[in-house]
């Protein structure tokens, strides 16, 4: 898929690993809509965008993705500056032990509803063009992960979910899915993990992150172009080795019913 002129939309857009998606997206021409809750960071990377990347190309939408509302009302702004729409990073993600539905909320509900408005606006079955949607979802959601099992599951449900659909929506709208499943990525959700825990925890980040390694959010955008760019991938897994870098996790080949129904 060419950049130049294309229109992507990205959750979680103002920091860590979705401002690097943003930015890369940017790099390579495309327009692109970041959505986000915190709006003093998203006016902050906004401008900093807007001096490198031009204003034309950039809009910025305080979202709370949990808010179906406010989500619809995204897509819809996104359409009404842009005039189109070829791509979707459900990046936007928490951990919070405290309240676990919150996590679930915006890690796997939100995660489902922005796959569907993104199928819904860029589908070639209502008049879109079709394109890419690209789902962040965590070695959590491939490994057990004892420190937060809401947080593993939430990303186990974005593996499972956007696998799945990506089975038939290909065909069926023109929409490919990918999921991209990093390691530790060093981003402010987990430098403030790693300064808030007890030794016990540390330890363990420290052998977990010697096995995974600290990826950059850099190598995380690359990866998230990979899936964006080779247009004879769908349904695609790239995940984090243990060699740092990223590779393709080999799904089992499933076999579809002739006329599968299912969106
Ligand atoms: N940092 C890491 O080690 C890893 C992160 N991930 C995943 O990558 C994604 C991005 O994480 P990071 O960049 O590390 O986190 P981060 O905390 O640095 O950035 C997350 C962004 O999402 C936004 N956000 C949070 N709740 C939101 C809501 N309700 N509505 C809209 N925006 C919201 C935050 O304001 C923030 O800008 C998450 O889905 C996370 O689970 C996956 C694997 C490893
Ligand atoms: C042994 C399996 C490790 C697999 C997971 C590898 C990396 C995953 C990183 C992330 O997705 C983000 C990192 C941490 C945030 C999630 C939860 C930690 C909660 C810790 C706590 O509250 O005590």
């Amino acid at each position: 898929m060419e950049l130049q002129g294309k229109v992507a939309l990205v959750t979680g857009a103002v920091q860590g690993i979705g401002k690097a998606i943003a930015e890369i997206l940017l790099k390579n021409g495309a327009k692109v809509s970041l959505l986000d809750i915190n709006v003093p960071t998203g006016e902050v990377t906004k401008a900093a965008f807007e001096q490198i990347y031009g204003a034309e190309n950039i809009l910025f939408l305080p979202c709370d993705v949990t808010s179906e509302n406010q989500l619809k009302d995204c897509f819809c702004k996104t359409l009404e500056k842009f005039q189109r729409l070829d791509i979707v990073c459900n990046n936007a993600g928490i951990s919070d032990r405290e309240n676990w539905e919150k996590c679930l909320s915006v890690n796997l509900v939100s995660v489902i509803k922005g796959t569907y408005l993104g199928i819904q606006h860029m589908s070639k079955e209502t008049g879109g063009k079709g394109g890419v949607i690209v789902n962040i979802a965590s070695m959590a959601g491939l490994i057990p992960f004892y420190l937060d099992p809401v947080y593993a599951a939430s990303k186990y449900g974005v593996v499972g979910f956007t696998t799945s659909l990506s089975l038939t929506c290909l065909e069926k709208h023109g929409v490919r899915l990918q999921v991209l499943c990093p390691g530790f990525v060093d981003t402010p959700l987990l430098r403030g993990l790693k300064s808030e825990k007890a030794s016990e925890q540390k330890e363990w980040f420290k052998k977990m992150v010697a096995r995974f390694g600290l990826q950059t959010t850099s190598q995380i955008a690359e990866g998230f172009l990979q899936l964006v760019m080779d247009h004879t991938r769908n349904g695609s897994l790239l995940k984090a080795s243990e060699t740092g870098k990223l590779e393709y996790e080999d799904l089992p080949a499933l076999v579809l019913p002739e006329n599968p129904k299912s969106t």
